[in-house]
């Protein structure tokens, strides 16, 4: 699980922080960049493939880790995309979701990362970078209604019916996998009744909803995702800090061209069924 904490002594192993890159293609600072920052497609800079779209939490974090005068940002769509960007050489650095403090592995990344598709041999994680996740339930407000606030979520807990009325009318959710886990108590206590549709990201999940303008429909989709992808896509927030654990993190990876196929012939393709643990401490061999 990933909790950020004062010192890397702290942490657990699997989560000890990789930011020593040997190869850094400059030199790769921490940057307190805010979005939104458009894409650059200047071909003297080094490009970062992230999973997009634009305000994902991987754009937050592409960007918290990358100076935006020195690099141009390339949204994905899947994370696969991030990995095929990097092997091919057509982003210098790549950047994904790995882990998050609520509810453990991004199932995709572990995946690529232990060899289930074994088609980026070269790809290695050389850095990492942490984002605080609060996410937020986002779709077409009511005329007049204010976003739900955590405190209007906690007095909830003591109403002795335990629910509550406001999302009745939202049938559809959409969000990425990792998300349903970190909002466990919001949804089973408001929005239990909705379906739940996965997408690639949370801000694809976001645009995904502001795309719908039939009448009649708008107000029964949303999202779960960054304010930020809100703002980007014309929604309004519902819901704020709709997390069950204050403090929810992801860790995400930093991804660079290995420089051999020698070092990538080191490592055994795994079997298709292997757990979780296992696959993480495949992955660990991929850390430089
Ligand atoms: O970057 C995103 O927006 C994602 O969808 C990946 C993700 C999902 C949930 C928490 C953090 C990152």
């Amino acid at each position: 699980m990933v909790q950020k904490p004062p010192s890397s002594s702290q942490q657990h192993p699997l989560l000890q922080r990789h930011n020593s890159d040997p190869n850094p293609i400059s030199d790769i600072s921490m940057s307190n960049s805010t979005l939104p920052v458009r894409e650059r497609n200047n071909m003297s800079q080094p490009t970062v493939a992230y999973l997009g779209p634009r305000a994902s939490y991987t754009h937050q974090a592409a960007l918290q880790k990358f100076p935006t005068d020195e690099y141009a940002f390339q949204p994905q769509t899947e994370i696969r995309d991030v990995f095929e960007a990097v092997q091919s050489g057509k982003a210098q650095r790549g950047v994904v979701p790995f882990e998050n403090s609520t509810n453990g592995l991004v199932a995709m990344t572990g995946d690529l990362l232990a060899g289930r598709y074994w088609y980026h041999p070269l790809v290695r994680v050389c850095g990492d970078e942490y984002v605080s996740v609060r996410h937020c339930l986002v779709g077409r407000a009511m005329p007049g209604v204010p976003p739900m606030t955590r405190k209007d979520y906690a007095e909830g807990d003591q109403d002795p019916a335990g629910h509550r009325t406001e999302f009745l009318h939202v049938h559809e959710l959409y969000s990425h996998p990792q998300a349903w886990g970190q909002c466990e108590k919001f949804l089973g206590k408001h929005l239990s009744h909705a379906s739940r549709c996965n997408e690639s990201s949370t801000a694809a999940s976001a645009y995904l909803v502001s795309l719908e303008d039939t009448p009649g429909r708008t107000l029964t989709m949303a999202a779960i995702a960054n304010p930020k992808a809100a703002e980007e896509f014309g929604l309004d927030v519902l819901a704020e800090d709709i997390n069950d654990v204050m403090g929810n993190q992801t860790r995400f990876l930093v991804l660079r061209k290995g420089e051999t196929k020698e070092e990538a012939d080191d490592l055994e393709p795994t079997t298709r069924f292997q757990v979780s643990i296992e696959m993480q401490e495949r992955a660990q061999d991929r850390f430089l």
